[in-house]
């Protein structure tokens, strides 16, 4: 019997916006109705934090060490059509990396040989509105052209973390969002909570398997490749790739910057101090502008798992299952990862 496609649900954002927020409500609630879904969640890092918050019983594909737009995208069609053959479920949410190219995603879920399996139903974009705001006075830089991608080719939009601006700042965000996508619904949240169903609804004019509006949607609004491959190890380069661009004069910086998004993931040798390391990381530097691990301290008995986006440090307390080991991932553009690891290394020192 000829079963329908499967409905994908693809999380876009930037790093820390609140995607596995989100994507938390959105599987309590899909659980909450009797329906069964699966997950796959993509790292830039070697290990799934998030994946380990949502715990075992989640169907899920997991795709670290890689960009799902770019270095490990030939594999997205094989984990969704495994995760369909063992699971059969009865949808399936992506969360891509916060450096991803959505457009990238698109193509790769929408490809020929995946239409009778999977339908991409819509693409979330959940926009953390005052780290939008400092990037909006910038102006230019890969980040910004990520961010507005990423917008532009939305079919929901969540600007969230309205509660860490003010209401007028948050009004201006919402302008600017509109600006660059003329048609997606933009919902103002707080710990990206919203109805489910509306992100459920049927989308006008269809699902985005026929993603002529958003590739329109995307050109009204500039530049579509911002995402390349990666250099080594774990340094991602926003470098523009010429055979995807039909206007090189999008790309002005193109021939004279090359932006980084790296990732450096940190194995801890034992437990370390709390102080010292609230301290360390009140002082990162600007490049850092995510990171996330798994530590014990030296004070507590507990295990911790710490969140830090844009100085923002959330720790809460954990009992990871299995053998989980004490890491954590740092992800930013141009900091110096010597100078860093020296620093987490003294945590260490007595
Ligand atoms: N103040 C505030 N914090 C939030 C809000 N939403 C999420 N956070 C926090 O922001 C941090 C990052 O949230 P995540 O949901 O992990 O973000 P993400 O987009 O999945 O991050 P990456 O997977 O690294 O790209 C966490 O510490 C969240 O608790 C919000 O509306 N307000």
């Amino acid at each position: 019997m000829k079963r329908n496609p499967t409905p994908v649900y693809l999380l876009s954002g930037f790093l820390g916006s609140g995607k596995t927020t989100l994507l938390k409500r959105w599987l309590e609630a899909a659980e909450a109705g009797g329906r069964k879904p699966a997950v796959v969640m993509n790292e830039l890092g070697e290990v799934n934090f998030d994946g380990i918050e949502l715990g075992d019983d989640v169907r899920m594909a997991e795709m670290l060490g890689g960009c799902i737009c770019c270095t490990v995208r030939g594999d997205l069609g094989t984990e969704l059509l495994k995760l369909i053959q063992e699971h059969d479920p009865d949808m399936i949410l992506i969360e891509s990396t916060g450096a991803a190219n959505p457009l990238e995603i698109i193509d790769a879920v929408t490809d020929a040989s995946m239409l009778e399996r999977v339908e991409l139903r819509r693409i979330v974009t959940v926009v953390d509105a005052g780290h939008l705001q400092e990037w909006a006075r910038k102006g230019k830089g890969s980040t910004y052209r990520l961010m507005k991608e990423q917008i532009s080719c939305a079919s929901v939009i969540l600007l969230n973390k309205t509660d860490l601006l003010p209401e007028a700042d948050t009004g201006e965000m919402e302008r600017l969002v509109r600006e660059w996508n003329g048609y997606a619904p933009i919902y103002r949240t707080v710990g990206a909570e919203i109805g489910i169903g509306l992100l459920e609804e049927p989308a006008e004019g269809g699902s985005v398997a026929n993603h002529s509006s958003v590739l329109a949607a995307s050109d009204e609004t500039g530049p579509s490749c911002c995402c390349g491959g990666a250099a080594h190890e774990h340094d991602y380069v926003h470098e523009h790739d010429h055979s995807e661009c039909s206007e090189p004069s999008h790309h002005p910086e193109h021939h004279h910057t090359h932006e980084h998004v790296m990732a450096y993931t940190h194995y801890f040798e034992g437990p370390i101090d709390s102080e010292r390391f609230e301290t360390m990381m009140g002082r990162l530097p600007d490049g850092v502008y995510r990171a996330k691990g798994i530590l014990t301290f030296t004070d507590t008995a507990s295990r911790f798992m710490f969140q830090y986006a844009y100085k923002q440090l959330d720790l809460m307390k954990i009992m990871p299952q299995g053998v989980v080991p004490d890491v954590a991932v740092f992800i930013g553009e141009h900091f110096d990862k010597v100078k860093l690891e020296l620093d987490i290394r003294a945590l260490s020192e007595s």
